[in-house]
């Protein structure tokens, strides 16, 4: 069950109280696995993938049926700042576009046998500049976290969370930069594709706001630098958290939304994975700071959780071979 979001303190709360992975569902997947009709670890990554899977489901012999992907979407004020190559219009069309199916992640979706629910967050009301004052105010980012919160199905057995906000490359920059250190140069891309100028002026942008606002927990980070979306996508990681529904993050701007997270407690990010490893050019060195190895490497630079859904046909086919293989003694196999 999850609690309800009273305040910002109640979402730490839930976080760092929430329950680790079943011990013994972990401990018989893990046997399990050892009996399978293969050579010890031939499948590789994919036998880890479904022991965790099965740790988390608390279930020995897992399956994945109900898979979700939520896209948030959320308009920010820094793009006055002309950090993007496109205009913020941009957001509220490809939030028609998402219901209408006609975006790349509605047929990745598709593809993955995952539902798909989208969840625009006062795109008529974008946050502050962060080069000026703080993105949002409390009260602003606790609706968002409510929003990632409230939309998890607690049915799934799969969630992928996905964003569409135009300039929200640059406080995923800076979220990291004022997480991880180092300068704003090291974080920042071109995302949806910048001239050499515009890079330069978005790395100012980065530098700027995290001077403002850098130092701080990950809820100050993301109050301060970030956005609705990216506190929605936080909201939803940690409510799966909860709930123990596996997570299987997207790219940059998702992972900077979990590194927010995993600030706050430990083991915040212990039920996800990381999809992909987005093409935007500082994603390798975030997954790097938080111990997360890509699945996928596919030169993406979408977002909307399209790397994240494309992973989902990994997870469920290391799930599958886990669950559905028979072991030696079932196939009268010699185990060697
Ligand atoms: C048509 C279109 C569809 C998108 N879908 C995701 N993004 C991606 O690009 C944006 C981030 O890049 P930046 O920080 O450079 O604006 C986000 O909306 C992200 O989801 C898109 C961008 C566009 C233009
Ligand atoms: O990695 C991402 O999520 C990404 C990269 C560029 C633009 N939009 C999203």
């Amino acid at each position: 069950m999850l609690p309800e979001l009273t305040d910002l303190n109640s979402f730490r709360n839930a976080l760092s109280d929430a329950p680790g992975p079943d011990l013994s569902a972990l401990k018989g997947a893990e046997e399990r696995n050892g009996q399978l009709t293969k050579p010890p670890g031939a499948l590789g990554r994919l036998e880890d993938l479904a022991i965790w899977y099965a740790g988390w489901r608390g279930d020995a012999r897992p399956q994945i049926t109900a898979p979700q992907v939520i896209v948030f979407a959320g308009n920010h004020g820094v793009t006055a700042q002309g950090v993007s190559a496109f205009p913020p219009e941009v957001t509220v069309q490809m939030v028609m576009n998402f219901e209408h199916g006609g975006a790349a992640i509605n047929q990745l979706a598709q593809a993955a046998g995952a539902k798909m629910d989208v969840h625009a967050l006062e795109l008529d009301r974008p946050t502050a500049d962060f080069t000026q004052a703080a993105a949002m105010s409390e009260e602003d980012l606790l609706n968002a976290l409510r929003t990632g919160w409230q939309a998890v199905d607690p049915q799934a057995d799969l969630l992928v969370v996905g964003e569409m906000g135009i300039g929200n490359t640059t406080p995923a920059a800076a979220i990291a930069c004022a997480l991880f250190g180092g300068d704003a140069a090291d974080w920042t891309g071109r995302g949806t594709g910048v001239d050499d100028a515009g890079l330069a002026n978005k790395t100012r942008v980065v530098a700027e706001g995290v001077a403002l606002h850098g130092s701080g927990d990950g809820i100050h980070v993301l109050r301060c630098l970030g956005g609705r979306e990216i506190a929605a996508m936080a909201g939803a990681i940690a409510a799966a958290r909860i709930l123990r529904i596996p997570v299987i993050l997207d790219g940059f701007i998702c992972t900077a939304a979990a590194a927010c997270l995993a600030q706050l407690s430990g083991t915040a990010l212990d039920h996800t994975i990381a999809g992909h490893q987005s093409a935007e050019g500082a994603h390798p060195a975030m997954l790097r700071q938080l111990g997360k190895e890509p699945l996928l490497s596919l030169d993406l630079r979408l977002g909307e959780g399209s790397g994240g859904t494309l992973a989902i046909n990994i997870l469920k086919s290391a799930v599958t071979c886990h669950s559905g293989m028979a072991t030696f003694a079932e196939a009268g196999v010699s185990d060697g």
